[in-house]
């Protein structure tokens, strides 16, 4: 099943696949995922309960049972252990060091004529973090939500995070949560915890903005929700792609490409490469490793409709290829992988050598795994402390140096047909 991810030689065909994959705009997931956001924004809690147990089979008896107790978090911290809990720490560690590098710092220009000019950074009031909580467990998600919005100073944070019948927020998570200094964890997620956190309810604080990667309801969600609220990004179904030479040792490529590949039925792995050896080396490789994995079937069926290999001319054509895809992850497995980096331009994540895999940046490189997806890294950023500010212009003029714009701004809002706008002005000079 694996061998039909490769077409070799048709660059038109793989773009068609990974673009084609853009499913958080389809139609059918877009109008149910439009009626869940208008039930809940019109329903509040009564409709949030209603999507948990549809959705998740989570049937709580009242919204106090929506809200994870102090007391789980210890006792999921105490659970965990200490062995889990340094690895968390150590973690946060890591993020911490690369993510400070992003704190901005308000500035200001003072000019002799005592104009003041500056930029006020904020740290936005309320922010809910998307945790996904599906198919898989994502502690580290937790990390890399938490950590930079904490750099920021993001006053109120909490949680939104689906759980299943049992009602329970997995310890691994609340150990995250605890270890990255959250408190406040919601058990709603999908798209009704995403609307709930957008329009707020009598349980859930209205957020101004929602982070965090989720699958196709949560992405759509985000998407359908933005300007209620503000979001991040689209991050959705995860993608690897990964530009490979002759050197790459296959048995990595095959390994690299199924850690993305099991994330979700819509995950996207392409391996492009200047080597047919490699192409046919890396298929047998697949099918060495893939049984062996407990997520076989995820893997075989999103490596079958969204994964491929393509055979490039050389490394430059390659690079094209990818600028054009813009992955979510790019992994760059060649005799010289610094040496690439001058030649991509649209990547959600880069990582360099064959000892750099993207499992790594997934859990404890320091770089931050929500990532851009769908082609969006085109114009999207990793998330990071640049996502949880907002920057406020101020500037402060003398009478003196006021009167010196005074003819020309007046002169502009006549242009514009704004009189009340070069009013403003004149009666500043007026006589009483
Ligand atoms: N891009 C990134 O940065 C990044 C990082 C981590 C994970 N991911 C992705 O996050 C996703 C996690 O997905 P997940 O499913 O495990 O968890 P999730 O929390 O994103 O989604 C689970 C929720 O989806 C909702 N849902 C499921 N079926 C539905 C339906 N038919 N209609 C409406 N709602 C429905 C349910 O409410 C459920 O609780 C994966 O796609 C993974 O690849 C992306
Ligand atoms: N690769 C995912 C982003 O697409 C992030 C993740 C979390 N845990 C494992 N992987
Ligand atoms: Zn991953």
């Amino acid at each position: 099943m694996l061998k039909r991810m490769t077409f070799k030689g048709n660059l038109k065909e793989i773009e068609t696949k990974l673009h084609g994959r853009k499913t958080e705009i389809s139609a059918e997931v877009n109008k149910s995922v439009l009626d869940i956001i208008t039930n809940v924004a019109n329903g509040g809690d009564k409709a949030l309960l209603e999507y948990c147990a549809k959705f998740d089979g989570f049937k709580p008896e009242s919204t106090a049972d929506l809200i994870v107790t102090k007391q789980e978090i210890m006792d999921a911290v105490t659970r965990i252990g200490p062995d889990f809990i340094r690895i968390l720490e150590r973690t946060k560690e890591q993020l911490i060091t690369y993510h400070k590098n992003q704190v901005e710092k308000s500035w200001a220009i003072y000019k002799e004529d005592g104009v003041i000019l500056g930029s006020k950074v904020t740290p936005i009031d309320t922010v809910a973090l998307y945790v996904p909580g599906g198919t898989a467990t994502y502690p580290s998600t937790v990390m890399m939500n938490a950590i930079p919005a904490k750099l920021a100073g993001v006053k109120h944070l909490y949680i939104i995070t689906p759980v299943k019948a049992d009602g329970k927020v997995s310890d691994v998570i609340l150990a995250a949560a605890y270890v990255a200094g959250i408190e406040t964890i919601y058990k709603a997620g999908g798209a009704q915890g995403v609307a709930a956190a957008a329009y707020g309810t009598k349980t859930i604080k209205k957020a101004d903005k929602i982070v965090g990667p989720g699958n196709i309801f949560v992405a759509t969600a985000k998407k359908l929700c933005y300007g209620v609220v503000d979001i991040d990004m689209i991050a959705g179904p995860s993608e690897i792609l990964i530009v490979a030479d002759e050197t790459a040792n296959p048995k990595y490529v095959a390994a690299d490409l199924m850690s993305q590949a099991e994330h979700d039925r819509l995950a996207s792995a392409i391996l492009i490469t200047t080597s047919e050896k490699l192409i046919d080396e890396v298929d047998q490789e697949l099918e060495r490793q893939v049984v062996s994995l407990p997520r076989e079937d995820i893997i075989r069926e999103s490596i079958k409709n969204y994964g491929g290999a393509v055979l490039a001319d050389d490394l430059k054509h390659a690079f094209e290829v990818s600028n054009d895809l813009a992955p979510e992850h790019l992994e760059v497995l060649t005799a010289n992988p610094i040496e690439a980096l001058p030649l991509i331009t649209n990547a959600g994540s880069i990582f360099l050598g064959e000892y750099s895999p993207e499992p790594l940046g997934d859990y404890m490189s320091g770089t931050n795994h929500v990532l851009p997806t769908g082609g969006t890294a085109k114009f999207y950023s990793a998330l990071g402390v640049y996502d949880f500010i907002k920057h406020s212009a101020y500037s402060y003029y003398p009478k003196e140096v006021l009167a010196t714009f005074k003819d020309d701004v007046m002169t502009f809002a006549h242009k514009e047909g704004l009189d009340a706008h070069a009013n403003s002005l004149k009666v500043r000079f007026e006589e009483d």
